[in-house]
């Protein structure tokens, strides 16, 4: 809504003489046609920058939402229109001008010699046009479309700015179809049942595992800086002892055993990184770092704490002699060759999920990339025509942002897998199905959200089936949350890709990703699907629901003789993400029977660790 325009015509002889403004009045014109409700202010000035500018600086301290200028904006010595706006500009949209200068170029060459420019000045919209009525009238047309929307985003009119994007958005919608099987005109002859038979969680975690055998494995290089993490491919041995020499364990004195205690010369200084050169003789001991290689000769290392000094250079820069106080052992203090690494031995073994001590391993041993196993690509989708980007500044009517996907992405992350943002797709058959399509071209498996419950709209079960020819292996699971909770399967390319439909809830999302999605990237990765699971004892009394509910909770240790105690995440509605803020584990809580609807405080039951334990900040 456009409540007030000022229109400035800035030229010296218009302002001596009025009649011949003739650009004022064609902005004039516009205006009224365009937004008739708007109040239209007219004023003419000479070519003055101080002028300019004071009359700029007043409307838009008036809460003018529109200051149209014509003239002044050329090469000549008085036209300095666009300086003195400019000068009062908070912010320049340069593109606005951009527009006005390709649109002229193509009438006239003389469009370049316009030197027009436009911004805001707090809530004020400003721009320069040209100072001819031709000009001026080709020029509006150009940002008509723009002024509107403009001035709703300038002034902040949140239910202007909204309706635009809308249409923005369903203008570009249409053009991501695909041609779809599923037709949803017909809503009243949709199954007002689920079709789909009720799994118990072990049916499903079974079909899980089987169906992901199909999985073919495949290997990749990668260095070991990124291996954290990963399943090895093969076994790695160790191709150099560890350490490569006799090295002392102390800081001291590399000597005979068989000498016992008593003096001996100091024959040489042998530091960290040092080769010795002269083997050690009877009677005669080497000066020795933590770290450093034995001479020849020497079988043990007498602590510095374990000798005394007996003489030194005059400059005291040299040990000359030493008295050993401790009759030392044969080996000493010594680690021989390979002590902590023989060679040959195996540094990591095939399946072996590799952490941080393991690739220092390899690191020391001299391998800088392993054999580990591939990774399925992951691609991760949301769907509904409720969602925005998260980054999106302004929420539409009746909207939220997308929390799924990104909490995906980063739950995946927390497990060792990386994904594929496949975005957000609208419950509508054709750009569900051209979404899924794009998505199939690039991943293996693909993890939805939203669209499997029974609503109209719930499009997921039948596109996938209608339009992919897929197997559904599970539509319906008997769990708290992720009752709809889908698993499913289709040939894409020649190619099986495994489709993890789940529910739209945020946490039932949360809840079965890591019960399905983590299970079947661990099972295909040579990881055990399986979670660790402990026995924990409740902090309070827990009403059970009909199904066997998954409650998110955390630990605290009270009694290092007894077990964990468990704190559920508050209110467990399968909505509330919070629920599973700082979750450590899943609670496996039984489903309620009328014999036992609840159960009290301090009772003992499963818990996956799924999450970190990290304590609770007091
Ligand atoms: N008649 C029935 N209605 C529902 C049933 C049922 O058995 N019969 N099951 C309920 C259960 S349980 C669940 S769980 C939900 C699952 O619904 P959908 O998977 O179809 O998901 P949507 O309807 O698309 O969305 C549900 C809910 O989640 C919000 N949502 C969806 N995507 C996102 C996202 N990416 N980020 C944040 N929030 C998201 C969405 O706005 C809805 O509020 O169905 C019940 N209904
Ligand atoms: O099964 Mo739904 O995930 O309870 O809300
Ligand atoms: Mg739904």
């Amino acid at each position: 809504m456009v409540k007030a325009v000022a229109i400035i015509t800035v030229s010296d002889s218009c302002f001596k003489d009025n009649s011949k403004d003739t650009s004022g009045p064609a902005l004039l014109k516009f205006i009224e046609q365009n937004f008739p409700e708007a109040n239209i202010h007219t004023i003419i000035v000479p070519d003055e920058r101080e002028i300019i500018e004071r009359e700029l600086k007043y409307f838009c301290d008036s809460h003018i939402d529109l200051v149209l200028t014509t003239g002044g904006t050329g090469l000549s010595p008085r036209d300095v229109t666009p300086e003195a706006t400019k000068a009062v500009l908070h912010k320049e949209v340069p593109a606005i001008a951009v527009a006005m200068t390709i649109a002229s170029l193509k009438k006239t060459p003389m469009a370049m010699l316009s030197r027009a420019v436009a911004g805001i000045r707090d809530r004020t919209l400003i721009i320069n046009f040209p100072g001819s009525k031709k000009a001026v009238t080709e020029c509006i047309e150009v940002v008509k479309p723009i002024l509107g929307h403009g001035i709703s985003l300038i002034t902040n009119n949140l239910t202007n700015v909204r309706i635009v994007h809308d249409k923005l958005q369903s203008d570009h919608v249409c053009s991501h179809m695909r041609n779809s099987n599923v037709d949803i005109s017909k809503v009243a002859l949709r199954p007002r049942q689920s079709p789909f038979p009720m799994l118990e969680m072990v049916e499903a975690f079974n079909i899980v595992d089987a169906v992901m055998m199909q999985w073919e494995e495949r290997t990749e290089i990668v260095p070991i800086e990124e291996s954290a993490g990963r399943v090895v491919a093969e076994d790695i041995i160790a191709k150099e002892p560890m350490p490569p020499f006799p090295a002392s364990v102390k800081d001291g004195y590399a000597c005979i055993s068989l000498d016992g205690a008593g003096k001996r010369r100091v024959q040489a200084v042998v530091a960290a990184g040092d080769t010795p050169l002269t083997p050690l003789t009877r009677g005669e001991c080497a000066r020795v770092n933590t770290g450093a290689p034995l001479p020849l000769g020497a079988d043990c290392v007498v602590q510095v704490e374990d000798t005394k000094l007996i003489q030194a250079s005059v400059d005291n820069q040299t040990e000359l002699e030493v008295e050993i106080l401790v009759a030392p052992k044969p080996h000493q203090d010594v680690r021989p060759i390979g002590y902590d690494i023989p060679m040959g031995s195996l540094l990591v073994e095939k399946g072996d999920v590799i952490d941080a001590a393991q690739i220092g391993i390899l690191a020391g041993a001299g391998y800088q990339r392993i054999k580990v196993v591939e990774h399925p690509k992951v691609g991760i989708m949301s769907t509904g025509n409720e969602l925005q980007e998260p980054s999106d500044a302004l929420l539409r009517p009746s909207h939220i942002r997308d929390s799924n996907r990104i909490m995906i992405k980063s739950l995946l992350k927390e497990h060792g897998f990386e994904s594929i943002d496949c975005g957000i797709a609208r419950d509508h058959p054709g750009e569900l199905s051209h979404a899924l399509e794009n998505a199939l071209a690039v991943c293996d498996v693909l993890v939805c959200t939203g669209g499997v419950s029974m609503g109209d709209r719930d499009l997921l079960k039948p596109v996938l089936i209608k339009d992919f020819n897929a197997t559904v292996h599970f539509g319906r699971v008997r769990m708290k949350p992720g009752k709809p909770s889908t698993f499913a399967t289709c040939k894409y390319e020649g190619k099986t890709k495994f489709i993890f439909a789940l529910p739209g809830n945020p946490v039932s999302a949360y809840v079965c990703c890591l019960l399905f999605v983590v299970r079947a990237l661990r099972q295909c990765t040579r990881y055990s699907g399986e979670w660790a699971r402990l026995g924990v004892k409740l902090a309070r009394d827990v009403t059970l629901d009909p199904r066997p509910e998954y409650a998110r909770a955390q630990l605290s240790f009270p009694d290092i003789q007894d077990l964990p105690v468990a704190t559920l995440l508050g209110n467990q509605c399968s909505s509330r993400l919070l629920s599973a803020c700082g979750a450590s584990v899943l609670l496996e809580l039984p489903g309620a029977t009328p014999e036992c609807p609840m159960l009290p405080a301090g009772s003992i039951v499963p818990a996956l660790l799924t999450g970190r334990i990290d304590l609770p900040r007091l």
